[in-house]
This record gives C-alpha cells, sequence and structure tokens, in this order.
C-alpha cells in the first residue's frame, strides 16, 4: 500500500461497478485525507454519483477494495458506511416540521441509557455541541416548523455530522443556494476542514473547486485519469482531463440576424410576487434574464407559461392577443418552459429516454391527425446528439442516466417540439463544462433558424456569452435592460443588487 494511503481518512482502491451494458467505475481508485477538501470532477456520466452512493452503502462495488486507516471495510448497509463515520449532506434530507431540531439531528440514531431508553438530556448537549461547531445558533429544542430555511439547512448538516462523521461527503452542495447562503457553506467546509473531516466535493463549478479544494481527482469514462494538489494545476488543464481535449470556445455564440418581434409582454404583475413586466422578445433572439435568486425571474416565467396567473397582464404573439390560462394553452400558441428543477418533474424515469423526448411532439402531431413517427423518431435522435446526451442507447430507461443527462433529455425533449419562443430556466445548472457548450452552440444554432430564446441565468459569464440583449430584474421588477454591446459583469451586479444608477 503507498504511504499517503496510510494518512488517508479513508481510500478505495480499483473499484469497480457495471450496470447492464455499462461499466460505470473502472478499477478507479481515491483517497481523501483528514482536514482536506478533495474535488471530484468529471463529465456528466463520469461516474461521479456512483461512486458516492458506493461509499454511503447504496451500492455495493463489484470489484475492489475500501480501507480506513489500512484496514479493509465494507458498507453492505447505509448504516454501516455512517457507522464507520461516512456521511453525505444531502440538499433533500427528509426533516421533520413537528419535531425539535434536536430530535431531528438524532432521529433513527438518538443516544440512550444504560436501561436502553433515549437520553433526552444527552441529545440536548449532543445537538447543542454540533450546532455550535458548524456555527448555527439555533437552539436545540425549537421545533423544527420555527425555523427558516437557512437554519433548516443548517439542522440538516447538523444531522449529517451528528453520526461522528470523519468522511463528510457533499454532492453539488451549492447548486440550489443563493450566493448568500453559499458563502455561508464555504465557511462550513472551513469548518470542517479545521475540524478534521476529510471531504469529498463534487461540483461542476470550477471558481468554487479552485477556491475550496486542496486536492483533486478527475473521473473520466468511469476510469480516474488523474489527481493532484490543486495549487499545482490550472483551470485549463483540469477541463482538458475532463473532456479529453482543449476546451476553448465556452460561449460559441453565432452572430444571428435578428427579426421581427415574436412575443410582447405587458403589465404583467402578480399580487406577491412580481410587477410591471413589459418587453419584447424578437425572431432569433437570445433574451437573457438575469438577477439574484429571489429577484421573481423564475416565478414571472411560471405566469408566462400558464403555470400560476397573473392578476393583469397581456400578451401578444406575432402580433395577436394571446390567451395563455394554463401550460398546454401556451404550448399550442407554440412557447415552452424548461424549468430549473427538471430532475424530478421533467421526464417519467422509467421510460425509454427516445420516448420521453417524442412525447410532447407525438402529442401535437397526432392531435393534427397524423403520426410522423421516423420524423418524430430522427429529431429525437439529433437533439439528444446535439446536447452531447451520453447514454448506451436511446432505449435506455431516463431514470438511470446520469442526473446531468436526464437534464439534457428534458431540454431536447422541449426543443423538439419546434416551439416559437423556448424558455430555459438555468440551461446548464448540472451540466458540465464539456457538454455546456455542446449546449450553447445548440441553442445558437437554433436561434439562427429563427427560434427566440429567453435564458434566465445567475451565472454571468453565461449571460454575457449567450445574449443578444438582457433584462435585470431585481425584487419583482425590471431595474435595468442592456444591449449585447453595453453589458458587463459589473453593471449586471450592480443593477441586480441595486448598487449605484441603474441604467
Ligand atoms: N442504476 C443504474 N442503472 C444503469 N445505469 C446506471 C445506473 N446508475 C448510473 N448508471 C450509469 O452509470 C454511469 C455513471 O453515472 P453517474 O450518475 O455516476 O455519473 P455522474 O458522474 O454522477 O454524472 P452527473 O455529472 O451527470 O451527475 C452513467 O452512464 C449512467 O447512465
Amino acid at each position: 500500500m503507498p504511504d499517503a494511503q496510510q494518512h488517508a481518512a479513508i481510500a478505495l482502491d480499483g473499484i469497480t461497478k457495471t450496470f447492464p451494458g455499462v461499466r460505470a467505475l473502472s478499477d478507479v481508485s481515491l483517497a481523501l485525507y483528514p482536514g482536506e477538501v478533495t474535488a471530484l470532477v468529471g463529465e456528466n456520466g463520469a461516474g461521479k454519483s456512483t461512486l458516492v452512493k458506493i461509499l454511503t452503502g447504496i451500492y455495493q462495488p463489484d470489484g475492489g477494495e475500501i480501507t480506513i486507516g489500512g484496514a479493509p471495510v465494507s458498507f453492505p448497509t447505509a448504516e454501516a458506511a455512517s457507522e464507520h463515520g461516512v456521511t453525505a449532506i444531502h440538499q433533500e434530507t427528509v426533516l421533520f416540521d413537528a419535531l425539535t431540531v434536536a430530535e431531528n439531528i438524532f432521529i433513527g440514531h438518538a443516544p440512550t441509557n444504560r436501561f436502553g431508553l433515549i437520553d433526552w438530556k444527552e441529545i440536548h448537549v449532543r445537538a447543542r455541541d454540533i450546532l455550535d461547531s458548524i456555527g448555527a445558533r439555533i437552539d436545540p429544542r425549537h421545533r423544527l416548523s420555527e425555523l427558516g430555511i437557512a437554519n433548516r439547512h443548517m439542522v440538516a448538516v447538523a444531522r449529517a455530522l451528528s453520526v461522528d462523521a470523519r468522511v463528510v461527503i457533499m454532492d453539488e452542495p451549492t447548486a440550489a443556494l443563493s450566493q448568500k447562503e453559499i458563502e455561508e457553506l464555504y465557511e462550513l467546509v472551513e469548518k470542517l476542514k479545521a475540524d478534521g473531516k476529510a471531504i469529498l466535493f463534487i461540483s461542476h463549478k470550477f471558481d468554487e473547486i479552485f477556491r475550496i479544494a486542496d486536492r483533486y481527482t478527475v473521473f473520466r469514462d468511469g476510469e480516474m485519469v488523474g489527481e493532484g494538489k490543486i495549487a499545482e494545476t490550472d483551470e485549463n488543464a483540469l477541463v482538458e482531463l475532463m473532456v479529453g481535449r482543449p476546451v476553448d470556445q465556452v460561449f460559441p455564440k453565432q452572430e444571428v440576424a435578428i427579426g421581427e418581434p415574436v412575443l410582447t409582454v405587458s403589465g404583467y404583475r402578480h399580487p406577491t410576487e412580481f410587477e410591471d413586466i413589459g418587453f419584447s422578445l424578437r425572431r432569433g433572439e437570445i433574451l437573457g434574464f438575469y438577477g439574484l435568486v429571489g429577484a421573481g425571474r423564475s416565478e414571472f416565467m411560471q405566469a408566462l407559461f400558464g403555470i400560476t396567473r397573473p392578476s393583469a397582464g397581456a400578451v401578444r404573439i406575432d402580433d395577436e392577443i394571446a390567451v395563455i390560462r394554463s401550460p398546454s394553452e401556451a404550448v399550442k400558441q407554440g412557447i415552452v418552459y424548461v424549468p430549473e428543477e427538471r430532475g424530478t418533474q421533467g421526464t417519467i424515469a422509467a421510460m425509454p429516454i427516445f420516448e420521453n423526448v417524442t412525447l410532447p411532439s407525438l402529442a401535437k402531431v397526432s392531435r393534427r391527425g397524423f403520426v410522423r413517427m421516423a420524423e418524430e423518431f430522427s429529431l429525437a435522435r439529433e437533439y439528444t446528439g446535439r446536447l452531447d446526451l451520453r447514454a448506451a442507447s436511446l432505449d435506455q430507461p431516463v431514470g438511470n442516466l446520469s442526473g446531468g443527462n436526464q437534464q439534457k433529455v428534458v431540454i431536447a425533449k422541449w426543443l423538439a417540439t419546434q416551439p416559437k419562443v423556448i424558455i430555459l430556466d438555468e440551461p446548464t445548472k448540472g451540466i458540465d463544462i464539456g457538454s455546456k457548450s455542446a449546449v450553447h452552440a445548440f441553442m445558437s444554432e437554433l436561434a439562427g433558424r429563427g427560434l427566440s430564446i429567453i435564458m434566465v441565468s445567475s451565472e454571468i459569464p453565461e449571460i454575457l456569452g449567450m445574449s443578444d440583449r438582457v433584462i435585470v430584474m431585481r425584487e419583482g421588477r425590471i431595474v435595468a435592460e442592456f444591449p449585447r454591446e453595453h453589458m458587463s459583469a459589473e453593471k449586471l451586479v450592480r443593477a441586480a443588487a441595486g448598487i449605484g444608477a441603474a441604467a
């Protein structure tokens, strides 16, 4: 055994995992060290989540060894992994409103006294200690229902740490957080490091990897293709390892002739979420919507798509008044919306990729009285291919795809309906850096063919790279608008935060 592995908090050696038709992990090794953050990077489908599931006892490896302090261990169940101090902080940890903070932290593994009864005094003391250790000022005796979102998140973290963790796994922990919460999470990571925990951090965001990781490990197609210290590498080198080739053009926007207005929105208002939204979108245009989390962008898009009802407002499509009272009316008028949360609602997990992609398009053609099966299938093949979908075959159930590849299926499915207007909410969230440029290139090409795109994004480089024009929202209102030639990161940030004079 290499010397370094002796110091590792946990080491995986020669791990292999195969699913029918897919070798998800092939002889991979990885060591995590106390007090250090190791970033695990790789394209969608590279095998990151599979490794996490092996480390947390959800999947069993087909071969290979896991050792702690040099001694072999096995995790036949999730409980076994947590008994060995391996824990994962999930966004979707289930918490119970009616229970107290301390009960939520220790539910399922409460300390007991020598009579086998739950030791309440001990529970409160330990809950207090854990909450203190992560800097959460929450009373363990309060009911969960009394807490706000940020504090609930802290309770979920405390719950993960209550198993006396030696290894903490964070799988894309900042994907759904606001900037302020992200900063708090980074502070928490620093505390965990100082506490000697070994942290495995999975992220598609390179800025955060370079900010908080000490080491990196790169997976490509189920193999470990590189590892080392963050201080001794740079972004280009990591991307090249991940993708297997240099990636230069991250935002390959084409110049597209912009046509006449396709969609004109005026006076859109909602009692609580947004007010007086008005703009028009032209043929071939990519219109960015920038703002902080909570600025009302998604809420407005949901109203425009007929998911919620505005209290006032009018829409014109191709200069005709349009009434949109439901998503199906929106689709009929040629408007589709790809929401940010695509995972659970966007696809039917047990259905093959093919059918998922053609589902809404088939409904459309059969309404017209005929089904152009072959045409729809070739469209599905083209669209999934153009979005860089990684799947063994299009007959595979969507539920077996990696998270990022499921996202691509949802985008392909709505693009394949060939709408006039597509609203993409955070189109590249969860999508790896190499595929990201494929998604962007395809968006740009479709705009060139006359599609009009509204792109809600919180990523400034994506907005700057892809938009012909950007609208900035803050507190439910449009506060600024910039054409491509006048956009800058500073102007966007200032307008979104309400600092200085808005344009
Ligand atoms: N339960 C399963 N059945 C069949 N194949 C699976 C299953 N789980 C994962 N796979 C396959 O294993 C491979 C690795 O997937 P994994 O989810 O580990 O990727 P990932 O690196 O986490 O991707 P992402 O960045 O998109 O989250 C993929 O080809 C995926 O389709």
